[in-house]
């Protein structure tokens, strides 16, 4: 088998060929994010800057921070407030979710956290790749946030995707970023299926074709988006 029909979108089902899901809301809880990961990355920004200012990545994130300002080369403590005011706004400027990836991977490996992941999520994910259907994330995280996340959650998640899309792709609310995923994957934008809990970036796929459906957890409904409660009551007919 190499696809299954997605019947939640109403009378044009279609053939799903892959399926790209969000981390935090959907596969995962948005508390986790909320009142573990962003707390730790806030309260660790600046020293975490000046102890690791001349890494490559993180060198690369704040002259990127800088590009984004405008060409300012940032001080580590101006970098710190840009990143702090980025947190606060709720934006997730790639330079800011490379810094925070960076340091929730000391905190996974300090045991500060682990990980949550809903229980019917990894049965799901196996059933739909032995069912041929192509699994990729898309998550504001960055991909080495996503890994960390996937492998800390109780056996590795990680296996069952093909590849991590993160916002280097462009942002989740951003229709082109969706184009741009599709042609990575070389597939028509209507065989590929988004999950989210956020109906913004569920707008931005549905616009550029893909076909979405909003995982709501907890059980609302309503909105643009075809619904289910969970991975394992998703209808793919
Ligand atoms: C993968 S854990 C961190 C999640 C995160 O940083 C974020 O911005 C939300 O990611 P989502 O998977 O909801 O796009
Ligand atoms: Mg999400």
């Amino acid at each position: 088998m190499s696809g299954a029909r997605h019947g939640a979108g109403g009378a044009s089902s279609m053939t799903i060929k892959a399926i790209l899901t969000d981390i935090e809301g959907a596969a995962g809880p948005l508390s986790f994010l909320k009142e573990t990961l962003l707390p730790y990355a806030r309260e660790r920004l600046g020293s975490f800057i000046a102890a690791h200012a001349e890494d490559e990545d993180i060198e690369e994130a704040l002259e990127e921070a800088g590009r984004l300002m405008g060409g300012f080369s940032l001080k580590p403590v101006e970098a710190e407030a840009l990143l702090q005011r980025w947190m606060k706004q709720g934006r997730n400027p790639t330079p800011l979710k490379i810094i925070q990836g960076r340091i929730w991977e000391e905190g996974y490996e300090a045991g500060a956290f682990t990980a949550e992941i809903f229980p019917d999520v990894a049965p799901s994910l196996n059933a739909w790749r032995d069912a041929g259907i192509r699994l990729f994330t898309y998550s504001s995280s960055s991909e080495l946030a996503q890994r960390l996340w996937l492998g800390s959650a109780g056996g590795d998640v990680a296996t069952v995707f093909e590849d991590l899309f993160d916002t280097r792709v462009g942002q989740k609310v951003e229709e082109e970023s969706y184009k741009a995923i599709a042609e990575r994957l070389a597939l028509p934008v209507a065989e590929i299926l988004v999950l989210s809990e956020n109906e913004d970036e569920l707008d931005a796929a549905k616009a550029a074709g893909l076909a979405t459906t909003r995982i709501t957890r907890d059980g609302g409904g309503g909105g643009n988006h075809p619904v289910a409660v969970d991975f394992a009551s998703l209808n793919l007919g």
